[in-house]
């Protein structure tokens, strides 16, 4: 892939990144961030810090998380790290308790971590499928979850942004994550509904292909058709995402919920994908 993914991944380069929101717009306001220790996460992390959010990040890596961690406090800022794997409900509530122990408020919730390995779906071992969805739809579920229970408790508003994948045209190579996504897609929808009483708006945010390190679980003989994914004829940027996540968060996105945000360069309506090789019947 011609694009630097290294580059694009950098903190310092993430931090510096010409951004349209205004400094001082979470000040005094607690982030979490699941997965934040690489790819996407990490830069909603970084963005997060960078308009002056506390920051609490998440995934099961500490070290990854430490790193980013150790930037953002070079940089002057606040961050707690809580090494979770959000596919065990009790790593999770510990999480929500930390993090109220630690700052006693929370504002907004981007529920990232996830991930898939590509296959063709007819060679799905059952052991595969339920990875997945253990971790695309239970981790994001248990994540979402408790997140509304604490502001029900607390009684104070919340957001929440759940990155999924582009699920419109299926996926050929990630049926099993594409099966995920779309189940925490209809539950978002309808908790908007049943959560807005709370004060709690949920919103998705759907990235196209993007240039991160977590692409390297696909062959690199794939690469080679990246540019074939949208019109735009290149990846998203980590920092493309994480500003579309800082929109729906912040005050100008205060009117949205329920919604799904696609950010993939216009790969719903032109483009291909086939994560796991293109088969000889579509060449
Ligand atoms: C033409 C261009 C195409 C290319 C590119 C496209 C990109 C498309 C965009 C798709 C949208 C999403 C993109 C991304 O998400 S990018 C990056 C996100 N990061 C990752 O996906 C990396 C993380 N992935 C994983 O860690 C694993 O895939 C997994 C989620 C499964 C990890 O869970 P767990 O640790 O529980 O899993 P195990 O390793 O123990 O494996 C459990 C069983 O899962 C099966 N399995 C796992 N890996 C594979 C594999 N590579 N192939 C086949 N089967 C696999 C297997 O049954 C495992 O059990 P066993 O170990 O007992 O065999
Ligand atoms: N890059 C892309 O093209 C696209 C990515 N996405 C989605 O965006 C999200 C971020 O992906 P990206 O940044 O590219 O890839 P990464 O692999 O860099 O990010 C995934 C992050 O999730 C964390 N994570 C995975 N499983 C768990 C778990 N069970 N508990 C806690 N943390 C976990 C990982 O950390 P650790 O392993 O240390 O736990 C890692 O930091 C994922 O959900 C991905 O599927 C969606 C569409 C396109």
């Amino acid at each position: 892939m011609s694009t630097d993914v290294e580059a694009l991944n950098n903190p310092e380069t993430l931090w510096n990144a010409e951004t349209v929101y205004r400094p001082d717009l979470f000040k005094g306001k607690v982030a979490l961030v699941s997965g934040g220790g690489s790819g996407i996460g990490r830069a909603v992390a970084l963005l997060f810090a960078r308009l002056g959010a506390t920051l609490v990040i998440c995934g099961r890596t500490a070290e990854k998380l430490e790193k980013v961690a150790a930037f953002v406090r070079g940089k002057g800022g606040t961050v707690l790290v809580v090494p979770t794997n959000v596919r065990e409900p009790e790593q999770v509530d510990a999480l929500y308790q930390r993090i109220h122990a630690e700052f006693g408020r929370l504002d907004y919730v981007v529920n990232n971590a996830g991930g898939q390995f590509p296959q063709n779906a007819i060679d799905y071992a059952p052991k595969g499928w339920a990875a997945v969805i253990n971790n695309n739809l239970n981790g994001s579920w248990y994540m979402m979850q408790r997140a509304a229970q604490y502001w029900r408790d607390v009684k104070t508003p919340g957001s929440i942004v759940n990155i999924v994948v582009v699920t419109e045209r299926g996926m050929p190579g990630v049926a099993h994550t594409v099966a995920a996504r779309a189940g925490i897609i209809g539950a978002s929808r309808t908790v908007a509904v049943e959560w807005a009483p709370l004060g709690i708006r949920v919103n998705c945010v759907a990235p196209g292909l993007t240039a991160t390190e977590g692409l390297e679980v696909y062959p690199p003989e794939a690469q080679k058709e990246f540019p074939l994914a949208n019109p735009l004829k290149r990846p998203g940027t980590p920092m493309e995402i994480a500003e579309s996540c800082i929109y729906l968060s912040a005050s100008s996105g205060s009117f949205i919920t329920g919604e799904v945000l696609t950010v993939d360069g216009g790969g719903k309506l032109w483009g291909e994908l086939w994560t796991a090789g293109r088969p000889e019947y579509y060449r």
